[in-house]
């Protein structure tokens, strides 16, 4: 998907909220445990209910891998859902992948070939060509973490290296990587106050969102400091959303979850 589509995507559905599919089985209602696949079951019933408020949806593949084999194929069931019933819908792999250059190309071709999301999130920690090899697919996007929602972020990212913060270097050197065209960031939403800075460093490009909900990031501030010409911004939530009734009505409570943060993005793009 090309960001245009992805603008217009937004524009039209008057929202820019991401859904995570973060799926516990503990967590789910229990009469889907009887089903085949209860987390596929469980996604398309939150897709079906969904789709409509929101312009993205990210699978945070841990929560897949560990159920093993049957956990991947759950993942590969759902990213098939979504691309055949609502093709317009911007998909995430949440895999926080990057390694040596061969082996980022093998994890780029699982991601974007295999089973054909629009994006992945990879770690900066190995630099350049640790990420070069995710930017050389057309119209697919590579979303690098910057500054991170947990506390751990303030560990390293946010610590002083030659008279800038680690954050800061990484941003403006991933800018000089080739086909840096195809880079998204990952700010955390409980990180409001950093925006400004960061988008003095990345004007255009987009954010995504994470810490919107569960982790108590307010929407409004990301908006007020984060937003741009082209809106820039993919809030996500995932328990938020998704875990708003462990009961027959899930899907339903989470449709009114999702309305809420899609009714508060109308507001905002007025
Ligand atoms: O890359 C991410 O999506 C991510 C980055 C980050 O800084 N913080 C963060 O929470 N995430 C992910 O975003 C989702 C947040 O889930 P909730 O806290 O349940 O809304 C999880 O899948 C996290 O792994």
């Amino acid at each position: 998907m090309t960001t245009e589509q992805l603008i217009s995507q937004i524009r039209t559905k008057k929202s820019f909220l991401c859904i995570g599919l973060d799926v516990d089985l503990n967590k789910i209602p229990e009469h889907l445990l009887q089903t085949e696949d209860a987390i596929f079951e469980f996604n398309k019933a939150i897709i079906d209910a969904t789709h409509d408020l929101c312009v993205s949806y990210k699978p945070n593949t841990a929560f897949y891998e560990a159920y093993g084999i049957k956990g991947w194929q759950s993942l590969e069931k759902t990213i098939n859902y979504i691309n055949q019933k609502y093709p317009e819908i911007f998909t995430i792999a949440d895999a926080k992948r990057g390694d040596i250059g061969n082996t980022s190309s093998m994890y780029a071709r699982a991601f974007f070939n295999d089973l054909d999301f629009d994006s992945v999130t990879v770690a900066p920690y190995m630099g350049k060509d640790s990420v070069e090899p995710f930017l050389s697919f057309e119209d697919k996007h590579t979303i690098m973490l910057a500054l991170t929602s947990n506390e751990g972020a303030f560990d390293f990212q946010t610590q002083n290296v030659d008279g800038k913060e680690l954050y800061k270097v990484v941003l403006e050197t991933s800018k000089s990587w080739k086909n840096a065209h195809n880079l998204m960031y990952v700010v955390g939403a409980t990180k409001a106050e950093y925006f400004t800075e960061i988008r003095k460093i990345v004007p255009d490009s987009f954010l995504l969102v994470p810490g919107v909900g569960a982790q108590g990031g307010s929407l409004a501030e990301v908006c007020k400091y984060g937003m741009n010409a082209n809106i820039g911004l993919l809030i996500n939530s995932s328990r938020g959303i998704i875990y708003a009734s462990n009961g027959t009505d899930f899907a339903e409570k989470a449709r009114e979850e999702a309305l809420k943060l899609q009714q508060e993005m109308q507001h905002i793009l007025g």
